[in-house]
């Protein structure tokens, strides 16, 4: 095929921080440009914007402008990048972070547009947790009535989720919750201002929404919870659109802003971590892909339903048409690594990271790589963005166990690293448990980068690590969706096959060393099974909010 008749789609992923254009090659997956807008408003955790009206703790926020700044900047540039004419793009595709959702008026315009100085205008990130009093009313209620979807989300919901967050508006803002004619994922939103129709995507409504087996929780469930609250499913959408669909066409507007010609695919939206797993080409059974980043989502398609304690949920054709889509999480993890740095670290070692020409986080991996495992005598929770999986609390927070006066930041940061590790491995095993096979591990995202981390999982794990080819999972997996939009492939699992891209076993479990983290392993669950009830964390939680208050 000569150049000028080669096609390319573009894959937008929207992050916690930034969002990122590729422009992707349809006939091989092979990126050719791509380009980064960080969002001028970043998390929005402390004041609103403009008005400085102060935020609650766990609040987190995000601004519906950057978003819109993300396709302005990033489109054009990544096309500029991969020197490829506008005329040879056939689709776009985007990811978003889940459940970031926010309220807005039928015609699709957020409310924190008319009401920039109201909180529960904004849209609420991923990780606003504040909302964790209103998922404990939510479960402690299904459990007692026995709703049939509660096992389908490990047992629990999150409070990250659309029905606690949505509570959370009604109970807080009862006049905004009222003026929220439409409450929608900004992963659906997006597509709404890219393609000019509201859409609703199979895989946010099904693991985030609560949606199952064709509905939402019952009206008489909902009035249950508040009587307010009963009608709350009208302002989301039931007619759903499977993922790989075709959403609509670019609008002149968005054609405007991108530099795309108006009329090509918009694919359906998608969620950041369901999106990878078709990059990595890991969209059968067993293949768990662990997008590790600030947070580490798992996902795996099955053919079998089952109920998995604590996971964030399965959800039929979640990541692919035809197969159980499963997802699990840990709500913190190069969060913990950053909070550390950040933190917990004296200045003598920044500025001998800086003589090193190194960066914090390599300059701690390089002095904890030459311990031996167990050497610095600690066993940490990761539990510092509290515990999605497999105990779905929020509330609960990091403890690290052993330090003593000869305690250095290298030990704990490398503790905390395997922390992390351990929790994934409490997820594999949760899974192997109940019945769902994990057959490959594989791993995509930014701590890809650090090296000795990826071997501590491998060890942990004791299994071979399988790497995604791509340094940028999400936007090639939105890509690749793009392209099945556009009608390159007739489905996802064949455009994965074609355009993603996988290396196996490329990290090795080392017998020995697996063999010390056994013990390390066993010592983190008794801590894990310690503290799981939450009784002092909790507590502590709630002093400190008082004291805040
Ligand atoms: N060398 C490193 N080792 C461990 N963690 C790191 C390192 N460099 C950055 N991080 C952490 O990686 C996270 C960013 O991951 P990335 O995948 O780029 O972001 P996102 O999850 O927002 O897509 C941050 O939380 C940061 O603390
Ligand atoms: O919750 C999900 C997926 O369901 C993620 O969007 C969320 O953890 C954010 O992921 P990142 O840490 O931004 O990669």
């Amino acid at each position: 095929m000569s150049a000028n008749s080669e096609r390319y789609v573009i894959g937008v992923d929207y992050g916690t921080l930034s969002g990122r254009a590729v422009v992707v090659r349809v006939s091989d997956g092979e990126e050719v440009g791509g380009a980064v807008h960080e969002y001028a408003h970043r998390v929005i955790e402390e004041a609103l914007p403009g008005s400085g009206v102060r935020l609650g703790p766990d609040w987190a926020l995000q601004s519906p402008a950057d978003w819109i700044d993300v396709l302005r900047h990033t489109v054009p540039k990544a096309l500029a990048a991969a020197q490829v004419p506008a005329e040879q793009v056939v689709g776009i595709g985007t990811d978003f972070t889940a459940c970031t959702i926010l309220p807005v008026t039928a015609d699709g315009h957020p409310l924190c547009e008319r009401f920039p100085e109201r909180p529960h205008a904004w849209p609420k990130l991923w990780k606003h947790h504040a909302a964790q009093p209103h998922a404990d009313r939510i479960n402690a209620l299904a459990a007692e009535r026995g709703e049939p979807w509660l096992p389908r989300y490990g047992g629990k919901i999150s409070s990250e989720w659309q029905f606690a967050k949505g509570l959370q508006l009604l109970e807080e803002d009862p006049e905004l919750y009222g003026l929220a004619d439409r409450w929608i994922e900004a992963a659906d939103w997006i597509i709404w201002q890219l393609a000019g129709v509201e859409t609703r995507n199979v895989c946010t409504a099904g693991y985030k929404g609560i949606f199952q087996d064709g509905a939402y929780p019952s009206e008489e469930f909902l009035a249950a919870l508040n009587p307010g609250f009963a009608g709350f499913a009208g302002k989301l959408g039931t007619d759903l659109a499977p993922l790989g669909g075709l959403a609509g066409r670019l609008t002149a507007r968005a054609a405007e802003w991108t530099g795309l010609p108006e009329g090509i695919a918009v694919a359906v939206g998608n969620v950041d971590a369901h999106v990878t797993a078709a990059a990595a080409d890991a969209v059968r059974p067993g293949q768990m892909v662990a997008i590790m980043g600030t947070s580490t989502c798992h996902v795996m398609c099955s053919d079998r339903l089952a109920e998995v304690p604590g996971m964030c949920g399965v959800v039929q054709d979640g990541i692919v048409p035809g197969l159980w889509g499963y997802e699990a999480g840990q709500s913190a993890v190069g969060d913990i690594f950053a909070w550390f740095v950040d933190n917990c670290v004296p200045a003598s070692y920044a500025e001998r990271a800086a003589e090193a020409g190194l960066g914090l986080h390599e300059y701690l991996t390089s002095l904890a790589a030459g311990q031996k495992v167990g050497q610095h005598g600690l066993v940490a929770l990761d539990w510092h963005g509290g515990n999605r999986s497999v105990l779905v609390d929020h509330t609960l927070s990091g403890v690290v166990v052993g330090q003593t006066l000869a305690t250095r930041p290298e030990d704990v940061y490398r503790a905390l690293i395997e922390a992390t590790a351990y929790g994934a491995r409490t997820i594999v095993e949760t899974f192997e448990a109940a019945g769902v096979p994990v057959e490959e591990f594989v791993v995509a995202g930014g701590l890809l980068k650090n090296r000795f981390l990826m071997q501590i999982y491998a060890d942990v794990l004791r299994r071979p690590l399988s790497v995604i080819g791509s340094d940028q999972g999400p936007a090639l997996g939105s890509a690749i969706h793009a392209a099945v939009a556009a009608g390159a492939y007739p489905d996802i699992t064949a455009a994965a096959a074609a355009m993603g891209k996988r290396d196996a076993a490329v990290y090795a479990p080392d017998k020995e060393r697996a063999d010390a983290y056994d013990r390390l392993y066993a010592e983190y669950r008794r801590l894990h099974d310690h503290f799981a009830d939450g009784d002092l964390l909790h507590r502590l939680r709630a002093i400190r909010n008082e004291a805040s208050a």
